[in-house]
C-alpha cells in the first residue's frame, strides 16, 4: 500500500472516537497501515498534539477490539498522529494546515498522497471541499481522495448541489461515499455466500416467491434528537442502507460473471424499480412513530417525549415498504422492505423465501448483523420448527459464515487507502435512490399517508404486516417473546414463529 497522509475532519467528534481510531488501530496492528502514515486530526478546540495522542489513546482503550493495547504497540500508532486548530470557515486555517502537512510528508519522506476524511456534520461538506481545492491541499502531485459521511444530501435537489459542489475540487473517481451497511463482512460476501448455499441452476434460474429485508433496532432516537427529527427512518436508513441492501442481493441473480458486471448492475437495478406516484405512495408503505411501551422488559417514554423532539412532531421512526423491481429475473417478485427504532429486537436479516406447491416453503436466510450466518431452511411449515433443525444438521457448512469480528469501518477505510471503490456509494446510485425516494417524501410531507403510532417493543404497526398479508406473505421470525434461542456460533439455532 503507498504512504499517504489521513487528513481527519472532525477528529475530536464521536464517530471518529468510536469508529475511526479503533479501525485504524486495528489496521495498524495488523500491519495493513502504508509504514509510513500520518495522520493530522483537525477540529475547533485548541489541543497539544499530546493531548490529541491521549483523547485518541483513550478512545482504543474503550472501544477497540484489539488485543494489543499495550503501550509499545500503542505508542507506535500514535506517534503517527498530530492536531491541528481549524474552523472549516476560516480560509487561513487551510493555508497553515497545508504546511503542516507538507511538513509531516517531508520528514517522513512520504509521496503527497491525501485521502481527507469528513467525519463532520453535512452542512460543512461543501465549503471544506471549496476549501481544500483553493488552498491547494488537493493539488499535491500524488493521489487525493474524499471520503465522506452520510447523510449525502437531503432530499434530491440538494444531493445533486452537493454533489455538484463536490465534483468541482474531487472527480468521482476521488469521492468515497459511505455507507457502513456495504462495509459490513456479509454483504461484501453475498456473492460468494449465496454461491455456497444455492447451486448455480438456482441462481439463475429458482424462482423466488418474495424477499423480505429487516433492518430493526431496539435503540431509540438516543443523543441525535436534532438530526433524526429531520431525517427519519426514510432518510437515515432506508434511502441508503435499506436500498444499498437491496441492490447487493437483487444483482446476484442472475449471477453476475464478474464482481465489476455486479457493481454496474446496481445502478440498473435502482433504475428498473417500479416508481411511486406520490397519490398511491400509502397502498406500498407504511409510516410509524413508536409510541411508548417496553424494550427488554423495561418501559421506555414515546418519541415524541424524547428530549429535543417536538411533542407534535410528526417524523417517521419506522418505514415499512414494498418494491419491485421490473427486470427479467424480479418481475412479479415482491420485495419487502422495512426499517424502524424501538422494535423488539435488533437484526438486520434478508429472507428469501422460494416459490413451492403447497404451504411447506424452503427459505434462505441471510443474517447481516449483529449475529452473521446464511441458512438454508428446506421446507419450512408457517407454523413447524422442527424442520430446520433437520435442514440446518444436514447443511452445516452453511452455518455462521463470514463471521470474522471485522466492523465495516476497518474493512471501507483500508479499501479507501488502497483506492478500492467497490464497497462505497457511486453517485449514479446515491441520486436514483434519492428520485425513488422522493414520492415519499412528498406524501410525507404533505400528509398523504397517515403516521401509525405503534409500542416500543413490537415489530411496527400492523399496517406493516398487513402489506404482506395482503399478497399472501408475512414476516418471517418476528419473535412472539423476547427469550429466544438466539443464534451462538455453532450452535443450531431456533426461532419461534408468530404464525
Ligand atoms: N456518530 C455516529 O455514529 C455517526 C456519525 N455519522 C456522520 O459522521 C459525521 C460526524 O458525526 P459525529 O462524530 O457524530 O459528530 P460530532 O458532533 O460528535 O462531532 C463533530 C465534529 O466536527 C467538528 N466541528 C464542528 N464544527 C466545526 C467547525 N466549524 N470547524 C471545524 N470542525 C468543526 C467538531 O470538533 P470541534 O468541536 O473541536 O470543532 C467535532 O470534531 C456526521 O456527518 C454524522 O452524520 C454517520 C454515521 C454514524
Ligand atoms: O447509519 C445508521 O445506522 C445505525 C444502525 O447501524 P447498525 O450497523 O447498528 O445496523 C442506526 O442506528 C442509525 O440511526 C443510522 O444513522
Amino acid at each position: 500500500m503507498e504512504s499517504a497522509t489521513f487528513v481527519l475532519f472532525g477528529a475530536t467528534g464521536d464517530l471518529a472516537k468510536r469508529k475511526i481510531y479503533p479501525a485504524l488501530f486495528q489496521l495498524f496492528v495488523e500491519q495493513q497501515l502504508p509504514s509510513s502514515f500520518s495522520v493530522i486530526g483537525l477540529g475547533r478546540r485548541e489541543l497539544s498534539h499530546e493531548a490529541f495522542q491521549s483523547n485518541v489513546a483513550q478512545s482504543l482503550l474503550t472501544f477497540s477490539r484489539s488485543e494489543m493495547k499495550d503501550s509499545v504497540v500503542m505508542e507506535q500508532f500514535l506517534n503517527a498522529f498530530r492536531y491541528h486548530v481549524l474552523d472549516v470557515n476560516r480560509r487561513e486555517d487551510y493555508t497553515k494546515l497545508l504546511s503542516l502537512v507538507e511538513d509531516r510528508e517531508v520528514e517522513l519522506n512520504i509521496t503527497p498522497n491525501r485521502m481527507f476524511y469528513l467525519s463532520v456534520g453535512p452542512e460543512f461538506f461543501e465549503t471544506i471541499a471549496t476549501n481544500i481545492h483553493e488552498s491547494g491541499l488537493g493539488s499535491a502531485r500524488g493521489w487525493k481522495r474524499l471520503v465522506i459521511e452520510k447523510p449525502f444530501g437531503h432530499n434530491l435537489e440538494s444531493a445533486r448541489q452537493l454533489n455538484q459542489t463536490l465534483n468541482q475540487a474531487f472527480e468521482e473517481s476521488e469521492i468515497y461515499r459511505i455507507d457502513h451497511y456495504l462495509g459490513k463482512p456479509m454483504v461484501q460476501q453475498m456473492g460468494q455466500l449465496l454461491q455456497s448455499a444455492l447451486t448455480e441452476h438456482d441462481l439463475r434460474t429458482r424462482t423466488i416467491a418474495s424477499v423480505q429485508i429487516s433492518a430493526i433496532e431496539t435503540l431509540g432516537v438516543e443523543e441525535r434528537a436534532g438530526y433524526y427529527d429531520h431525517a427519519g427512518a426514510l432518510r437515515d436508513m432506508f434511502q441508503n442502507h435499506m436500498l444499498q441492501l437491496l441492490m447487493m442481493l437483487t444483482i446476484e441473480f442472475p449471477k453476475p460473471s464478474s464482481a465489476a458486471e455486479g457493481v454496474k448492475r446496481k445502478s440498473q437495478i435502482i433504475k428498473s424499480l417500479m416508481p411511486l406516484n406520490k397519490r398511491k405512495v400509502s397502498q406500498h408503505v407504511v409510516r410509524g412513530q413508536y409510541g411508548a411501551g417496553m424494550i427488554k422488559e423495561k418501559p421506555v417514554i414515546r418519541y415524541t417525549d424524547e428530549a429535543g423532539i417536538a411533542s407534535d412532531s410528526q417524523n417517521d421512526t419506522f418505514i415499512a415498504a414494498r418494491l419491485q423491481v421490473d427486470d427479467s429475473f424480479w418481475k412479479n417478485t415482491p420485495i419487502y422492505i422495512r426499517t424502524g427504532k424501538r422494535l423488539k429486537e435488533k437484526a438486520t436479516r434478508i429472507v428469501i423465501e422460494f416459490k413451492s406447491e403447497g404451504p411447506l416453503k424452503d427459505l434462505l436466510i441471510i443474517e447481516i448483523g449483529p449475529q452473521e450466518g446464511i441458512y438454508y431452511l428446506k421446507r419450512q411449515s408457517n407454523h413447524e420448527l422442527s424442520e430446520d433443525e433437520t435442514s440446518l444438521r444436514s447443511q452445516p457448512n452453511l452455518m455462521n459464515k463470514g463471521v470474522d469480528g471485522k466492523d465495516a469501518y476497518e474493512t471501507l477505510i483500508h479499501d479507501a487507502l488502497l483506492g478500492n471503490k467497490a464497497y462505497f456509494a457511486h453517485w449514479n446510485e446515491v441520486e436514483l435512490s434519492w428520485e425513488w425516494v422522493q414520492p415519499i417524501m412528498d406524501a410525507y410531507q404533505e400528509n398523504l399517508i397517515p403516521l401509525h403510532v405503534y409500542p416500543a417493543g413490537s415489530y411496527g404497526p400492523q399496517e406493516a404486516s398487513d402489506l404482506l398479508e395482503r399478497d399472501g406473505f408475512h414476516w418471517w421470525f418476528d419473535k412472539k417473546q423476547t427469550s429466544v434461542n438466539d443464534v451462538t456460533k455453532g450452535e443450531l439455532f431456533t426461532y419461534e414463529y408468530t404464525n
